[in-house]
């Protein structure tokens, strides 16, 4: 894991500014009717990547995939890949496949002639399908279920025999509608790494559609993060998460506090923002936010500390009263009400047993973050 983990910290082609893209939409709407359900996208995704296309039921994920396999063809607008023109080329003449959610595996078949169909329709040898379908089972470690049925599996085995089927072709291009949908919470996530692991064995390129926010986080190399069939912003995890583009962004991923309000003054790269309700913020992050220009201040519940004691020094220090206590184990997050009367989300890691400022409903409290905590949205 450690290696594959240095590789993908190195792969990053989207910044090179000779790297070609592997697929491309470009200027792509898609409508049903008088409803569009895409809506002129442009957007690129480069060889051997991972890339999760994000977003609320409806948003035009979906058929965004389906366009790119070949269900759907675009009203308007090109898709490329590797360069060619897609239009009118059927799906099996695609070197892209498709997984379902729901794996569509056939009942009637033992694991190993799932994973053999697809190459037995295309004719190759048997003694290659036999090969291949050994290769196939061995690396979604199903080597000793080849002969069940998929009512003997688990829904994560019966997973990993859709993926080996997925992917027995050795598509270019592996194209997944929410892959772990069907599983618990605790399989999900470890079938996650098992899929990025896949994905690196085979140098294939991966998209996968999820309204999962954390599943896109840990699996993606870049996300796109879509409302109403367009792009609101393509970056990758840490991006999306420490530097939302706009309030969308920043709301859709992860728990956030914005304050909405006003640029009062700004000085090299910071400015002073005061909020609507009052509370002025010193931030040293204010991006291209004019001075006198609406923006909203926004923070992650982790960069904010909440202590019993007013800190010494500081950024931002403000005084409240301890509203609501979520325990959760692993942390606690804490809902400050604060002078103006919003309520800020603040979250501490449990790391120690007993906690050493102890906190409990109707305390006063401070809230204190660092200047370089939060960022300005204009958008
Ligand atoms: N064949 C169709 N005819 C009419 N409308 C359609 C058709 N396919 C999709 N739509 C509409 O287009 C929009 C986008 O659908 P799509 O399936 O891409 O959404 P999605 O983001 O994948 O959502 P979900 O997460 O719920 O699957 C939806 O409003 C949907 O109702």
């Amino acid at each position: 894991m450690k290696s594959l983990g240095n590789i993908r910290r190195d792969f990053a082609p989207w910044n090179k500014p000779d790297a070609k893209p592997y697929i491309q939409f470009k200027d792509v709407t898609k409508r049903f009717g008088d409803f569009t359900a895409v809506n002129n996208l442009s957007l690129s995704i480069y060889e051997r990547e991972f890339f999760a296309l994000l977003g609320a039921s409806g948003c035009g994920k979906s058929t965004l995939l389906r366009m790119l396999a070949g269900f759907e063809e675009p009203t308007s607008g090109q898709i490329l890949l590797d360069g060619q023109d897609l239009r009118g080329i059927p799906p099996y003449r695609r070197p892209v496949n498709m997984m379902f959610q729901s794996y569509a595996l056939f009942p009637h078949m033992s694991v190993e002639q799932n994973i053999a169909f697809g190459l037995k329709q295309d004719g190759m040898p048997k003694a290659d399908i036999d090969t291949r379908v050994a290769e196939m089972l061995k690396l979604v470690k199903l080597s000793q279920f080849a002969k069940r049925k998929p009512h003997q599996l688990s829904g994560g085995q019966r997973q990993r025999v859709a993926l080996a089927r997925a992917v027995a072709k050795r598509p270019k291009v592996l194209l997944l509608d929410e892959p772990l949908g069907a599983l618990d919470k605790k399989l999900r996530e470890e079938t996650q790494f098992e899929l990025m692991d896949l994905q690196q064995t085979l140098g294939l390129t991966f998209v996968v559609v999820t309204h999962d926010q954390e599943e896109a986080m840990t699996m993606a190399d870049r996300i796109a993060i879509l409302d109403k069939g367009e792009v609101m912003q393509v970056a990758t995890p840490a991006e999306v998460y420490e530097a939302p583009g706009s309030r969308f962004v920043a709301d859709f991923v992860g728990n956030i506090n914005m304050f909405e309000g006003k640029v009062a003054d700004r000085d090299g790269a910071g400015a002073t923002i005061t909020s609507a309700n009052g509370v002025t913020i010193r931030t040293a992050n204010a991006g291209d936010a004019a001075a006198g220009s609406e923006v909203a201040f926004a923070i992650r519940p982790e960069k904010i500390k909440v202590s019993s004691k007013k800190p010494e020094g500081g950024d931002n220090v403000m005084e409240g009263e301890i509203y609501d206590i979520a325990y959760l184990g692993d942390m606690t997050i804490f809902h400050v009400q604060i002078g103006n009367g919003q309520v800020v989300k603040a979250s501490s890691l449990n790391a120690t047993r007993a906690t050493e400022d102890p906190l409990s409903w109707d305390d006063k409290a401070w809230i204190s973050f660092r200047n370089d905590a939060g960022v300005v949205l204009t958008r």
